[in-house]
């Protein structure tokens, strides 16, 4: 463990992590030879496997629940894989994805709200950092 993660809280882990480098951590854990998607051990397979094995569980084990919230997504998106047929939905998507201000729906102010209107607490978690 992280030295100065000894103290207690979110703001001795978050002291941990001064100086995290985004890309150095994806070019380190999301390109080969780490990232291997011919074995199911590799780094991301593992993680998307977990990622479904939780998802699965629900209620059957000590997972629990209807919404998984991904506590330290890092810099990463591997776990949100999202389909559609439409042209049009993708443009929506990514009109919101760009910040170009005539979207439909700002995603996260309504998930914002959603998790008030459910009592949930998420901490700190940014929801307005936009890629
Ligand atoms: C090693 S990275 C893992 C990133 C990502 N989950 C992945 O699978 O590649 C850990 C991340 O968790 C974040 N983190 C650690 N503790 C946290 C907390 N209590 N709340 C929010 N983020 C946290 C850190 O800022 C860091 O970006």
């Amino acid at each position: 463990m992280c030295e100065k993660a000894k103290g207690d809280g979110a703001a001795a882990m978050s002291a941990c992590y001064q100086g995290f480098d985004p890309a150095a951590y994806l070019q380190y854990n999301y390109t080969p030879p780490r990232a291997d998607f011919e074995r199911q051990v590799s780094i991301v397979p593992w993680k998307l496997h977990s990622v479904c094995t939780a998802l699965s569980l629900k209620v059957t084990s000590d997972v629990s629940g209807e919404l998984l919230v991904d506590i330290g997504t890092g810099p990463t998106l591997y776990h949100v894989i999202l389909t559609d047929f439409l042209e049009v939905n993708h443009q929506e998507l990514r009109r919101w994805l760009q910040d170009e201000g005539d979207c439909g729906l700002d995603w996260m102010s309504y998930l914002q709200h959603v998790c008030k209107l459910e009592g949930r607490q998420y901490g700190d978690i940014d929801y307005n950092c936009n890629p």
